[in-house]
């Protein structure tokens, strides 16, 4: 079984606006809500890809019973803990000349709420595949992803963790299956600016070094590069089309590399189907459909660069 978490999920509620005012009053021309969260975006385009998951983490509130109302009316297996303060966050999500975010804090977890998700942690047997995705909310230990990955560090499960900084940082030691982060958060960690796709290669190796299996690094319209568990350095391009909203875009690009892994453990398939998922959830205004998946992959093409 894969599991996704998503300690912090959120509804996304994306507004398109002509022109974004500062200090004035904006009035959207369209605006829609989305259950949101990595994690959850995750195993949304997984079930898109016929695959089944089950998505754990934290709601809450009046906005954590839509998440879960969302979630259940598209079939998606689902074992949230309830929290009993605050609500889940609504992030907002501003389509205008750029696209601008603004996300919440989200609701504090109490320590007896987080030993709840280790219960559920331990449970999970070998060869089950955990999903480690976004941030946590800020009262929370920066080694919390560390601790999940320790308690299950003799197990043989494969873990796929989309963090930045420390959070991500913190767990290379327990050398998980997969990383992915985007250039930007790539350039954060190591405190330099990326000026070419050496320079992503250089940095990415350097994650690689620290314990990750596989570093599958994504450049939005740029692409994605990856380094395999077995060095071979692959980059993939994006599809055609127009930028609807990229929010996701990650996240889906996480779910077509397991789906793809998952099909015949062959990383240029993984790599291919995580780029046409990106690409088409950047062209769409909710996450990809995976009709949609299907046309913008044969698009993609995989170039080998050793
Ligand atoms: N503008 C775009 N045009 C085409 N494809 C895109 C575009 N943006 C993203 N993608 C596809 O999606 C993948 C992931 O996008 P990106 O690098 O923006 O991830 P991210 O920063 O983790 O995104 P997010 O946090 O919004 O989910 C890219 O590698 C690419 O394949
Ligand atoms: O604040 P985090 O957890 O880093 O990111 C949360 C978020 O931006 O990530 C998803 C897109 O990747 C959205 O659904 C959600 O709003």
């Amino acid at each position: 079984m894969i599991y996704t978490v998503t300690l912090n999920p959120s509804i996304d509620y994306v507004v398109k606006l002509d022109d974004l005012k500062k200090g004035d009053i904006n009035r959207t021309v369209e605006e829609y809500v989305y259950p949101g969260g990595k994690g959850i975006n995750v195993s949304l385009i997984l079930k898109e890809l016929g695959y089944e998951s089950c998505a754990l983490g934290f709601v809450s509130g009046f906005t954590g019973v839509y998440i879960q109302s969302i979630l259940s009316e598209k079939n998606l297996k689902s074992d949230f803990i309830n929290l009993e303060n605050g609500f889940t966050r609504i992030n907002v999500k501003v389509k205008s000349k750029e696209e601008t975010e603004i996300n919440g804090q989200g609701p504090h977890i109490c320590e007896e709420k987080l030993n709840m998700l280790y219960e559920k942690i331990d449970k999970l047997n070998s060869d089950d595949i955990l999903v480690l995705a976004g941030s946590i909310p800020s009262t929370l230990d920066e080694r919390l992803y560390e601790n999940i990955m320790a308690r299950i560090q003799n197990k043989n499960i494969k873990v796929i963790v989309d963090a930045t900084k420390k959070l991500l940082l913190n767990v290379l030691k327990y050398k998980p299956f997969l990383i992915k982060p985007n250039n930007n958060e790539l350039e954060e960690m190591f405190n330099v600016k990326l000026e070419s796709i050496d320079d992503v290669v250089f940095y990415g190796n350097k994650l690689k070094e620290m314990g990750a299996q596989n570093v599958l690094v994504s450049m939005g319209k740029d692409g994605a590069l990856l380094i395999t568990k077995d060095n071979q350095i692959l980059r993939s391009n994006v599809g055609r089309g127009i930028v609807k909203n990229s929010v996701g875009a990650g996240d889906s690009m996480v779910a077509g590399f397991i789906g793809g892994y998952l099909k015949n453990h062959k990383y240029e398939e993984a790599l291919s189907l995580g780029a046409a998922s990106g690409s088409a959830t950047a062209f769409s205004y909710d996450l990809a459909t995976n009709d949609f998946i299907k046309i913008i992959k044969s698009e993609i093409k995989i170039e080998t660069l050793n």
